[in-house]
């Protein structure tokens, strides 16, 4: 028995469109939106797409915590700050959906994963997945990633110039082939290494400007990306189908999925698995990379934090690699408190798009069903009525006495309730061991004169990348 799957959400830009528009016009005759900048604006959308910080802040300082802004042609109400996430994230989860947010314009890619879709099928998914996500499955993929991660750092050496965004992007898709598909991109099945280029492919849709992205007809990004999608499926499906014919399992998560079943025996079929596996193959890769790749970029610009860093890691570790219980235990805790505070001020995946599935108030003002309604995790981490000094990288923020005065809901870079990040812990072991093994032999400066920009879609990474110069490490630990 497996799970009913939700209706089909149209794609096409104009029916989108025009969907939006009608829900708008029909929304706003029951009730007005929140204040905020509601006509057209070209300047304001543009700039919303390359920097939409600045948007989100400037509008917080003038209208508070809810307000309402035209963004290409639709109006959006931002909700910011602690209670504004709590609302949306805890207490009242249930007035907003995800499918019919701009999550809904992942389906083409993703299909019906957790990352669009809602209710019982999303629940009854999530629940069947979570055991692939328990603490001794996501600490055997270490054995997965320290060996990827030797991998990459060979022909690291002293003076070594290297782009650090793509050399972690290329380690962690490598990672997660392995960890998510148990594809082997060195493997004699030569498909097992084109499924990483092809997912990158697909992927690359959403890194172009939002113009080109609606576009449809041939040679088109869109037309592209379906391509890309219907490879990668081809050798998804292949595998899956192979393990069924085989009966082989290992200790990724798509052989784990393959046997899942709930307390009633419901499971997975094919097609849902392949669209879970995928989504988390997405929700994964650009976040832990894009994380990585701030982390020492920061790293960089605070040398007395690096120095801390590096003088725990000599202490506690040595030239030994750390386990699962020492990187997620809190032995390491300035590593903790950097992997906090970098994620505090780039928290990779950073606005969480719902729509309004009721009228409901909050802080004063009245909001109706069916608008786009979104929570930003980078503009709530910057408002600086919450956070002192908050453009400032200041990693003892998370030391305990401090800790324990963040408000409640101020800090959510993982999302949060029933529908926090289920690859948390496997996101923040990736990052720790790549981060922890680095440090063993290397540290990384900026190529001088580099000023770092940063690209907001889908996941927020540095534009340019990321030039870094290595250094290596010299004297007994
Ligand atoms: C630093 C790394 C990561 C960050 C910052 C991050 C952040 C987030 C956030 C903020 C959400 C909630 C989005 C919302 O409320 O709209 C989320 C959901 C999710 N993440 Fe992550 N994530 C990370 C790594 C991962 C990894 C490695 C995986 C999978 C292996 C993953 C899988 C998921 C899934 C499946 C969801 C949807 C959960 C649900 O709706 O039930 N994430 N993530």
């Amino acid at each position: 028995m497996s799970l009913a799957p939700p209706p089909p959400v149209p794609t096409g830009v104009a029916t989108r469109l025009l969907a939006d528009l009608r829900a708008e016009r029909a929304a706003q005759r029951r009730i007005p939106f929140p204040p905020g900048e509601t006509l057209p604006s070209l300047r304001r959308t543009r700039r919303f797409n390359y920097e939409p910080l600045p948007v989100l802040l400037e509008a917080y300082e003038r209208y508070g915590p809810i307000f309402t802004l035209r963004v290409f042609h639709a109006q959006i109400v931002f909700m910011l700050g602690p209670e504004a996430n709590h609302f949306m994230l805890v207490s009242h989860a249930d007035h907003f959906t995800w499918r019919e947010g701009h999550l809904g314009d992942l389906i083409p890619l993703l299909g019906d994963g957790l990352l669009t879709t809602d209710g019982p099928f999303h629940d009854g998914a999530r629940r069947i997945m979570l055991p692939a996500f328990g603490r001794e499955r996501v600490a055997a993929t270490l054995d997965t990633m320290l060996p990827e991660i030797d991998r990459a750092l060979h022909g690291w050496h002293d003076g070594a110039a290297l782009d650090l965004y793509a050399w972690t992007r290329n380690l962690a898709l490598r990672i997660a082939m392995r960890a998510l598909f148990g594809l082997d991109p060195d493997g004699p099945r030569a498909r097992d290494a084109k499924a990483a280029a092809q997912f990158e492919d697909a992927l690359g849709f959403w890194a172009n400007d939002y113009f080109l992205q609606v576009l449809r007809g041939p040679r088109t990004p869109w037309t592209r990306m379906l391509q890309a999608r219907r490879r990668l499926d081809a050798i998804v499906h292949d595998e899956i189908a192979r393990r069924r014919r085989t009966g082989e399992r290992g200790e990724d998560i798509l052989s784990m999925l393959l046997d899942a079943a709930d307390d009633e025996g419901r499971r997975l079929d094919d097609d849902h698995v392949r669209d879970q596996v995928m989504t988390l193959l997405f929700a994964g890769h650009d976040t832990t990379t894009s994380t990585i790749a701030f982390l020492f970029h920061e790293l960089a610009r605070h040398p007395a934090e690096r120095d801390r860093l590096l003088a725990e890691r000599d202490a506690v570790l040595g030239r030994r690699d750390p386990t699962f219980a020492e990187l997620m235990g809190g032995v390491l805790p300035r590593l903790d408190r950097v992997l906090d505070e970098t994620l505090r001020l780039f928290p990779a995946a950073w606005i969480g798009p719902r729509r309004s599935a009721r009228p409901f108030r909050f802080a004063g003002h009245a909001v109706p069903a069916g608008v786009p309604v979104n929570y930003s995790s980078w503009a709530s981490h910057r408002l600086p009525d919450v956070w002192g000094d908050p453009e400032a990288f200041r990693p003892d923020r998370f030391a305990a006495p401090h800790r324990a005065q963040i408000p409640k809901g101020a800090y959510v870079p993982f999302g949060g309730g029933s529908r926090t990040c289920l690859g948390m812990r496997f996101g923040q072991l990736e990052i720790k061991t790549i981060v922890s093994r680095i440090l063993r032999d290397f540290t990384l400066d900026l190529e001088s004169g580099f000023a770092l920009r940063v690209r907001q879609m889908p996941t927020i990474s540095p534009r340019d990348g990321l030039p870094m110069r290595v250094r290596a490490r010299t004297g007994p630990r």
